[in-house]
């Protein structure tokens, strides 16, 4: 089935932005988030009507023995309106490359780097926010970030050799008590009012994910330092640098937005936006959704990788040292393809390029001299010119190439956030502004509960014979 991303081909796409930009439309628009989507879903809800009774029965794929051996790679089977991932080009938001969105979505005060807060708001909407729009979700953002004293108190009774990503887990699980959708739900809300039950949730749960995300921090690493408070004028990852104790580092806040914006969404086939849209599908609330995600993103095939990739790299540096030559790289590459392990930061299940990702986290660190310099960073360029042709020669992978794990954490190391177990509840923060909205989107759609056949073996034989 196309999805409205999936139509939007490179040529309408800047049509699409030349008409968002006009600076007069981006000034005069005051229009809410939750006032743009009410616009916005009713014009969703006739398409998918349309697709429903039009092409129900339309073949858009086939579904072969290896979909259903081999993790249902490539099978074309979730509806997701967010993103679309090409295997060439990489994410697309509502049709918007990565560099579109650098140009076209509102920063922060005095900062250049798209916000939190404009990426959420295009993935919600399919539009471009105003400067005001944007500022005025983080208004609402910042009001909303404080945690509920019992929440607080959870997390500081765990124990601080628990791994970050279990912690936050539980955190954003805990958060549900106070869940709308699920007090709406027991007092008998209607169908068509679920997603507007749903949105107040996910901007909630959005807005407590820098406090959460930063009491772990501090209680597993920092412990008896004093937690900033929220400041009601600061973005949302500017909160969450401050309250990290990174808030006077410019360079490192900047670096926190692109990087939450751009993990933001990656399609729906992922693990962890995945298990949000099945957990969701079940009406559970947002809370249990994406607490189930963390779970997905915290294995080391996905999120972890990121804290995967800095424990590899150093322990290549640790190995060979800091004077590193391709052929010492390659080497150890080769040392650890014949261990038996995977090379963390190379592969993916979609992409057969160089993650636009990793490329766009690698541009803002040539930006700067002081990154250029640092020994981390130049340790990971340095190793992608080398990978991808170790991987080729070594025949597995079918991308040989970085994904964004392979250089997200360098920047956090070399400006001292280097505790690297810590690197994926960063990515937490983030892949919450996808799953969040397609829980408002499933909601506003009515789409089901998932629930695909499955078969064993002896049943796929018979399958197969027949
Ligand atoms: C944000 C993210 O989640 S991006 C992904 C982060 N994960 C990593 O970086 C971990 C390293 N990479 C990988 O393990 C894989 O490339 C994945 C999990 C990302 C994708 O997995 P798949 O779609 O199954 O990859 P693919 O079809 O290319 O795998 C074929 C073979 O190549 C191997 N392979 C894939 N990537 C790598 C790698 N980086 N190093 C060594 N071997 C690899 C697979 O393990 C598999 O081997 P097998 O046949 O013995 O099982
Ligand atoms: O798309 C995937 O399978 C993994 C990934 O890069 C992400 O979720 O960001």
């Amino acid at each position: 089935m196309a999805s409205f991303s999936a139509m939007l081909t490179p040529a309408r796409c800047s049509r699409l932005l030349s008409k968002q930009l006009p600076s007069s439309r981006r000034l005069a628009s005051t229009q809410s988030l939750r006032e743009t989507l009410k616009e916005v879903i009713p014009r969703k809800q006739e398409q998918l009507k349309k697709l429903k009774l039009e092409h129900s029965q339309a073949v858009v794929g086939e579904v072969k023995v290896e979909h259903i051996l081999g993790g249902m790679r490539g099978l074309k089977a979730m509806l997701w309106e967010a993103s679309v991932l090409d295997p060439n080009e990489g994410i697309r938001f509502h049709g918007l490359s990565i560099p579109d969105c650098q140009k076209v979505l509102p920063s922060a005060p005095g900062g250049k780097e798209m916000t939190a807060e404009s990426m959420l708001w295009l993935l919600m909407t399919g539009q471009v926010p105003t400067v005001e729009q944007s500022r005025e979700l983080s208004r609402e953002l910042a009001e909303k970030g404080d945690l509920p004293a019992f929440v607080e108190e959870l997390l500081d009774s765990l124990p601080a050799n628990l791994h970050p990503m279990t912690q936050l887990g539980i955190g954003v699980a805990a958060l549900n008590r106070d869940s709308k959708f699920q007090a709406a739900y027991e007092k008998g809300m209607k169908k068509s009012e679920y997603w507007t039950y749903t949105l107040e949730d996910c901007i909630d749960l959005v807005a407590k994910l820098p406090a959460l995300a930063a009491r772990i921090y501090r209680n597993v690493y920092k412990p008896g330092t004093d937690l900033a408070p929220i400041d009601k004028n600061l973005d949302l990852v500017g909160n969450y640098s401050n309250l990290l104790g990174f808030g006077n580092n410019q360079t490192l806040t900047e670096y926190l937005r692109l990087y939450i914006a751009l993990h933001g969404d990656h399609e729906g086939g992922n693990a962890s936006a995945h298990t949000s849209h099945l957990v969701g599908s079940t009406l559970s609330d947002p809370y249990l959704s994406y607490s189930a995600a963390l779970y997905a993103l915290a294995g080391p095939l996905h999120g972890l990788a990121n804290q995967e990739v800095l424990r590899w790299q150093l322990a290549m540096q640790e190995e060979i040292g800091t004077n590193v030559s391709h052929d010492d790289i390659k080497a150890y590459l080769w040392r650890t393809l014949k261990g038996g392990q995977v090379v963390p930061g190379y592969g993916h299940g979609v992409l057969r390029k160089p993650d636009p990702r990793f490329i766009a986290l690698q541009e803002f660190c040539q930006s700067i001299p002081e990154l250029k310099q640092s020994s981390i960073i130049q340790l990971v360029n340095k190793t992608f010119e080398v990978a991808p042709d170790v991987l080729k020669e070594h025949g597995k992978t079918k991308n040989p190439y970085p994904n964004v794990d392979a250089t997200s954490g360098c920047v956090l190391y070399h400006y001292g956030l280097t505790e690297f177990k810590y690197y994926t509840v960063i990515f937490g923060v983030s892949r919450a502004l996808g799953a969040v909205t397609q829980l408002v989107w499933a909601r506003a759609l009515g789409l089901p509960i998932e629930r695909p056949k499955s078969y064993s073996m002896d049943a796929l034989e018979g399958l197969i014979k027949n």
